[in-house]
């Protein structure tokens, strides 16, 4: 075992004589001391039991003691690391040091065989240790030589092993420092110590031998090297704190399992999605919670199955959930860790359905702009989308052509007037006036006079010149009689009179004048009711009535609501210098009111969101109250036909959902209109997507 040798003065010098050196014997108390040459270099080692002999004869004492045990002397190997010299055959170990002073150790004398073994053995391991530490190690004396100098040391001070082993550490220029501070610490404490650019926590120890203090041990390493792994330890550490964070506030369920699909860590937002607590998964098998119904299919076990990433959909009660397994390798390619990352993507599903809808919409409202734009081109400024419009129109232009009497009945506001004033443009009157007169909105006293003229002087307050009637003015063209309902009897009588003969007479004139008219009349009473009840004439309904065109109600053409919306639009933007554009829930919820006022009150309302609406896009919120529709219609189903009852509900069904889909967007807003769970509605619109 390397072992200090402090300097010992109980040497045999080569010079000696026997009885000196049995002097040396008698005062060391030892049994076997190195034999040093005139250099002081231990050259070998005598025992007490080889100067047995000389003292036998004491003539001899005097002689030299190397002559005399020449042969017996046991030389040394020369041994400049100062690893101890073993004698084997005397079993002596002789540890030198540089100034060639030695301790010697007698082996045979008091140790077993097992002993030595055993010596060599915790040398030679500590030799080791020494050696391959990372941290320097230099041992010094009790004089200041270095005794021990390991291969980290060498790196660390970057001073060659045999410019410094052996040496005294004073002598060393590169570790003054070193060594003063060995000295100023006494040997002891823990230190920084700079030399060059790199600072080094030295550890002194004073080392000890029997209660003898025999050197300083010095345990070193760079400090920088400490504080950068002790920083990185710190970093690494937030670094975790923060990926714990990030993992479990994730809004994506995570799962992780090791190589065999064990479970190793799941997330907050997983155990939320599959109402699982962590305690109840971790440690066990993928596959095996598959099997408990924990969740439908497991990622992480494909992934271990196919060594591939593998994402897999399933339902987990009522919930659509998408879970896409990563698998992370090692150096050698070898699978270590499943994550799997689980996500609810029923709300997303949602979504994209709408989206879809959107777009479907969104297609169908340009195609039918598309068609708004071509029709223009025929009937501009008329919008007819709806079959039952379109037939309206193909009859106004074939009716234009000839020159018969029209009667337009419809409700108010269906577009009456417009067509009258395109059976006139179409017609081959079209260069001729167009005269219209709202039979209702003059007195009757007057209406005759407007529409036949009168001479001078007729009555009481006409114009002196007298006044040129409608139907003269009208000549050559078109005249629209509205609301002819409302006229009184007697002008009813008149106005057949001109139908029929082609003539009129002034008021207070007796002359007849030929006029060339075409009459269009229009109105929205029941003619047929009001002749039963004789408030209009029966001959003047059959002249009018030639050609009937009954203009439908927007009830019996909501087709036309979502394009004439559009249309207004257009118009008030136009008008405004606005850039509205409706939402799609909007159009929707135009489509389902029920427009009393027809077409009339629909522009009216366009014109009014255009003008008031706060944003771009306007939105039901912008509606006036009554045009908001009720949450729940208490309008009964209206059934035509026989089928099974099952069947029936499941129509009413899909119906139900696909109305309250459009309106509210949202599952949960679905679930509160048709009064049923949030679950049901997820689940039903998905066997719906299905179907
Ligand atoms: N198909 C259509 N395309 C575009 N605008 C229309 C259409 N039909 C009607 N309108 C517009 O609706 C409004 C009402 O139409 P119109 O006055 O012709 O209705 P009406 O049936 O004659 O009404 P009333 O019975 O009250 O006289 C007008 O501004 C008209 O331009």
């Amino acid at each position: 075992m390397i072992e200090d040798f402090s300097p010992t003065p109980w040497s045999i010098h080569q010079q000696d004589s026997i009885k000196d050196a049995l002097a040396k014997f008698s005062e060391s108390r030892s049994n076997m001391l190195p034999v040093i040459n005139g250099n002081n270099e231990v050259i070998g080692s005598l025992s007490l039991f080889d100067l047995l002999l000389p003292v036998q004869d004491s003539a001899k004492l005097n002689e030299n003691i190397c002559r005399w045990m020449e042969d017996r002397l046991v030389p040394l190997k020369s041994d400049k690391n100062h690893d101890p010299v073993v004698d084997k055959n005397n079993f002596r170990v002789i540890l030198a040091d540089q100034n060639d002073r030695a301790e010697l150790f007698n082996l045979s004398s008091d140790s077993s065989y097992f002993w030595r073994d055993h010596e060599k053995l915790e040398y030679e391991l500590l030799r080791q240790i020494t050696e391959n530490v990372y941290c320097g190690i230099v041992t010094i004396n009790e004089t200041g030589k270095v005794v021990v100098y390991n291969a980290s040391a060498q790196r660390l001070l970057k001073l060659k092993k045999e410019d410094i082993l052996g040496k005294n550490i004073k002598t060393v220029r590169a570790l003054e420092d070193f060594s003063k501070l060995i000295l100023d610490h006494k040997g002891q404490g823990r230190h920084k110590l700079s030399l060059g650019d790199v600072t080094f926590v030295i550890n002194l120890t004073p080392l000890f031998r029997n209660n003898l203090r025999i050197g300083v041990l010095a345990v070193f390493h760079e400090s920088a090297k400490t504080e950068c792994v002790s920083q990185e330890l710190k970093v690494t550490e937030t670094l975790l704190k923060e990926i714990n964070i990030f993992i479990e506030s994730s809004y994506d369920g995570l799962f992780v399992t090791d190589n065999q699909g064990r479970v190793i860590r799941v997330n907050a937002a997983w155990e939320k999605i599959f109402s699982v607590s962590r305690q109840d998964v971790i440690g066990q098998k993928a596959k095996d919670l598959v099997k408990r119904g924990v969740y439908g299919k497991s990622a992480a076990q494909e992934v271990l199955d196919t060594g591939k990433s593998a994402t897999v959909m399933f339902e987990n009660k009522g919930r659509k959930i998408l879970a896409t397994g990563t698998p992370v390798f090692n150096s050698q390619g070898e699978i270590t860790t499943v994550v799997v990352n689980v996500r609810d993507i029923t709300q997303l599903e949602d979504l994209r359905c709408q989206l879809e809808k959107q777009q479907q919409l969104t297609e169908k409202y340009s195609q039918e702009i598309k068609e708004i734009r071509r029709q223009q081109q025929v009937f501009p400024g008329i919008i007819c989308h709806s079959k039952i419009m379109v037939q309206v129109m193909d009859m106004v232009s074939r009716v234009a052509e000839v020159d018969s009497t029209v009667l337009i009945t419809g409700e108010s506001g269906v577009g009456k007037e417009m067509i009258a004033g395109l059976l006139h443009k179409l017609s081959p009157r079209r260069n001729g006036p167009m005269i219209k007169i709202n039979c209702s909105a003059i007195p009757q006293t007057l209406l005759e006079s407007e529409l036949f003229g009168y001479e001078r002087g007729a009555f009481t307050g006409a114009s002196v010149q007298g006044k040129i009637g409608l139907f003269e003015l009208a000549n050559g063209g078109t005249l629209m009689l509205d609301e002819i309902g409302e006229t009184a009897i007697e002008l009813q009588a008149k106005l057949l009179r001109v139908i029929q003969e082609k003539e009129i007479i002034k008021v207070g004139g007796s002359k007849s004048k030929k006029i060339d008219v075409r009459i269009v009349a229009a109105t929205n009473r029941d003619l047929k009711k009001m002749i039963q009840e004789r408030t209009f004439r029966e001959d003047l309904f059959y002249r009018l009535n030639v050609i009937r065109i009954n203009v439908p109600s927007l009830r019996e053409r909501t087709e036309d609501i979502v394009p004439l919306s559009l249309f207004f639009l257009e118009k008030y933007n136009k008008k405004y210098n606005k850039n509205k554009r409706l939402s799609s829930f909007l159009i929707n919820s135009l489509n389902d009111y029920n427009w009393p006022g027809n077409i009339r009150e629909l522009e009216n309302l366009i014109e009014n969101l255009v003008i008031l609406a706060r944003n771009d896009e306007i939105t039901v919120d912008d509606l006036p109250e009554n045009y908001k529709q009720p949450v729940i219609s208490d309008q009964r189903i209206v059934v035509n036909g026989v089928m099974p009852i099952k069947k029936a509900i499941e129509l009413v069904e899909l119906q139900l959902i696909q109305n309250a889909r459009e309106r509210y967007g949202s599952t949960r807003k679905i679930a509160n209109a048709l009064g049923i769970n949030q679950s049901t509605v997820v689940r039903k619109m998905a066997v719906q997507r299905h179907q």
